[in-house]
């Protein structure tokens, strides 16, 4: 069977596993898309693009952003990255404050909120303009020029962000942040906002499967050793304290954002993004993580 016939079989069976999930509701924007859409994308590292049900329909691509901040943090600071943030599991959730004041201020991985809040600190000292050039780092490896981010959701969050602005004030307490912590929110916020498609993200992921190489750039994005690095974090810490479960059923790295989707990587093969808004206790997607723990069943294709 090729991918796409796969792809379909998958569309088809998981219907019954939509409407089990439940949408984010403490960002109330994103609590108004409908809970039954789903789409898939796979993009092979040899130029081809399968897709089925909504998978160019734009959705808050919200935590799966968290790679591409870290991906230029890296970029911009190497190793320096790791005196600031850790890279271990949290076993938490991905909004808790509780090991923030024991491990003072240093939070334990890039991919919880507040790991990427100080991911964020560190772009915004180093670039003119962190929220424009995260967005244009997105438009440029995923090919799409059109991607922005949804003014709608950047309010919503600012509305109810109190969690976030706390873990930014109490980080911001150790001395973790160099900038205000309100610009640091609002250019976590934006990043988070950005609306992108599976098909866009599944694009935008190749370089990760590609030894750090972008084929929509044409270019190194990051070296072959940083590329191992973010998905060595994304195995591990990528779903929050699902991550033994997802490596479990799944089998491959994987991002999710509690807008619905997760963009995974199967190195020198393919990358993977899905979308379904219902979530799991855990914040990722509950069909979404079922869908690819489908598609690797299905394919007999993962790192394991
Ligand atoms: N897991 C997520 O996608 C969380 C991102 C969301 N914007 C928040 O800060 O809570």
């Amino acid at each position: 069977m090729d991918y796409q016939e796969i792809l379909e079989e998958i569309q088809s069976e998981i219907t019954p596993f939509l409407r089990q999930g439940e949408v984010a509701t403490y960002i109330p924007q994103l609590a108004c898309v409908p809970i039954t859409r789903f789409g898939m994308a796979v993009r092979t590292v040899d130029g081809r693009l399968f897709q089925v049900g909504a998978a160019a329909e734009p959705f808050s691509i919200q935590s799966i952003s968290k790679v591409m901040s870290l991906t230029l943090a890296m970029t911009l600071v190497g190793d320096g990255l790791w005196q600031r943030v850790g890279r271990e599991p949290s076993g938490t959730a991905f909004n808790s404050l509780v090991q923030l004041e024991y491990e003072n201020g240093i939070p334990r991985n890039p991919f919880i909120n507040a790991g990427a809040l100080v991911v964020t600190d560190v772009i915004l000292s180093r670039l003119r303009d962190a929220k424009g050039t995260v967005r244009d780092f997105v438009r440029e490896l995923s090919g799409n020029p059109a991607i922005d981010f949804d003014p709608e959701v950047v309010r919503s969050e600012k509305g109810h962000g109190h969690r976030n602005a706390a873990l930014a004030h109490f980080i911001k307490s150790f001395g973790n942040l160099e900038n205000p912590a309100e610009e640091v929110l609002d250019a976590y916020f934006h990043h988070c906002s950005l609306a992108m498609s599976c098909a866009d993200l599944a694009e935008a992921f190749l370089y990760l499967a590609n030894g750090g190489f972008s084929p929509a750039t044409e270019r190194q994005v990051t070296t072959p050793s940083q590329a191992k690095y973010i998905n060595s974090l994304m195995l591990t810490c990528g779903v929050y304290d699902a991550a033994g479960d997802f490596a479990y059923r799944v089998g491959l790295p994987g991002k999710s954002g509690v807008g619905g989707g997760i963009a995974a990587v199967m190195p020198q093969r393919f990358a993977v993004c899905v979308w379904s808004p219902g979530l799991n206790p855990y914040g990722n997607s509950l069909a979404g993580t079922k869908a690819l723990e489908l598609f690797t069943t299905k394919t007999g294709i993962s790192i394991f």
